[in-house]
């Protein structure tokens, strides 16, 4: 659907030169909702300017829907980029028109018949909720109901592909899960393709199929989210796994927590691990079922218990206490009943 393919973007030239994105390559599948996190600098608004080309790589290729974006003419990039809606972290609304007129803008444009802008709009500003204010101009709205606006402009000449930049970024965390919910409920009534580029995990974790990982122009990590959620496997990634985590390893470790040294009584062993469990597999009582036929002991250090796009998962941080066999035996048989566990120490 979305092919990016050995882009690389210099900003200025010479000693002046940024290299923004190098050599990234991205495939992304119709009606996925694929979200790109990294730091501030990584170069996500760069990479998600260029799936529209409203930046132009220096190198590579950009295909949407099998046409070669990059080889087009102006007339011919400003056709296949009406298949493309964009929204903003400002929203980028006109403030001396309506919400109406707002959302007619991108209609009007390309001449579509009076009558057909005013079915579209009417359409529009129901599935977002505003049917109400449409004679509201932006000052009058909050932020939340801006950012509906600026989902309905960009969905009224139906695209295939919907880009966010930082959508939720300016919004309180309520209003962000009501424009998530939005989105995800778009994303499933239309089959909209949804590209978003944020530097919080929870935004990924509320709607993403895909996730990728930017750093430094490069993409360092990609995959289904649960998998990456779950067991990330570069330094960034799991940096951004721990925000909003109250306690880390780090914090385990500094408090004696994750020591086995105090716990290697009777010759008995100690070992730490890392738990997790997904889907309808969180709810079972695994773990204490597992225990009390190996005959080891646990302390939970660390837990959590969530959903990653509707879909429950747990993870714990437990130190296991007994014989060595045994401790071997639990773990094995945890494995074998689908969860997944990582030896910490
Ligand atoms: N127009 C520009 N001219 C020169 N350098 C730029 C320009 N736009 C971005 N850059 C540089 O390119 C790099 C990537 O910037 P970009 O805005 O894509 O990152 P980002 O991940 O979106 O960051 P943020 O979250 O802070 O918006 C940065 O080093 C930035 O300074």
């Amino acid at each position: 659907m979305i092919e990016l393919k050995g882009i690389t973007k210099t900003y200025g030239r010479g000693a002046k030169a940024t290299t923004a994105l190098a050599d990234l390559n991205l495939n992304v599948r119709k009606g996925e909702i694929f979200g790109v996190i990294g730091h501030s600098g990584a170069g996500k608004s760069t990479l998600i300017r260029c799936i529209n080309l409203l930046e132009r790589p220096t190198e590579g290729e950009v295909w949407v829907n099998g046409v070669n974006l990059t080889s087009l003419s102006k007339s011919e990039l400003q056709q296949q980029r009406g298949k493309i809606g964009m929204i903003f972290q400002h929203f980028n609304l006109l403030s001396s028109a309506t919400v109406y007129d707002n959302v007619a803008f991108p209609l009007k444009l390309v001449n579509t018949p009076k009558a057909e802008i005013d079915r579209k709009v009417k359409e529009m500003l129901t599935l977002v909720g505003l049917e109400q204010h449409s004679n509201k101009y932006p000052a009058q709205l909050s932020g939340g109901q801006k950012q509906r606006v600026g989902i309905a402009r960009a969905l009224a000449s139906d695209p295939d592909v919907l880009l966010c930049d930082e959508a939720t970024s300016a919004l309180d965390p309520q209003t962000t899960s009501s424009i998530l919910k939005l989105l995800l409920d778009i994303n499933q009534k239309y089959e909209l393709t949804i590209v978003l580029i944020t530097h919080e995990m929870h935004v990924i974790q509320s709607i993403c199929d895909q996730v990728a990982v930017i750093h430094q122009g490069g993409i360092v990590e990609q995959g289904p989210v649960t998998k990456v959620f779950l067991k990330p496997q570069h330094a960034i990634t799991r940096d951004f796994m721990q925000q909003g985590q109250a306690t880390d390893l780090l914090l385990l470790e500094e408090e004696g927590l994750g020591s086995s040294e105090n716990s290697h009584k009777n010759g008995e062993q100690s070992q730490l691990v890392k738990i997790s469990f997904l889907g309808q597999k969180t709810y079972e009582a695994i773990l204490s079922r597992t225990v009390r036929k190996t005959g080891v002991d646990f302390a939970i250090l660390q837990g959590t218990i969530s959903t990653i796009k509707q879909v429950p998962y747990g993870q714990l941080i437990v130190r296991f206490e007994g014989d060595s066999a045994a401790i071997s035996s639990t773990t094995r048989e945890l494995v074998e009943q689908g969860l997944d566990v990582e030896v910490l120490r």
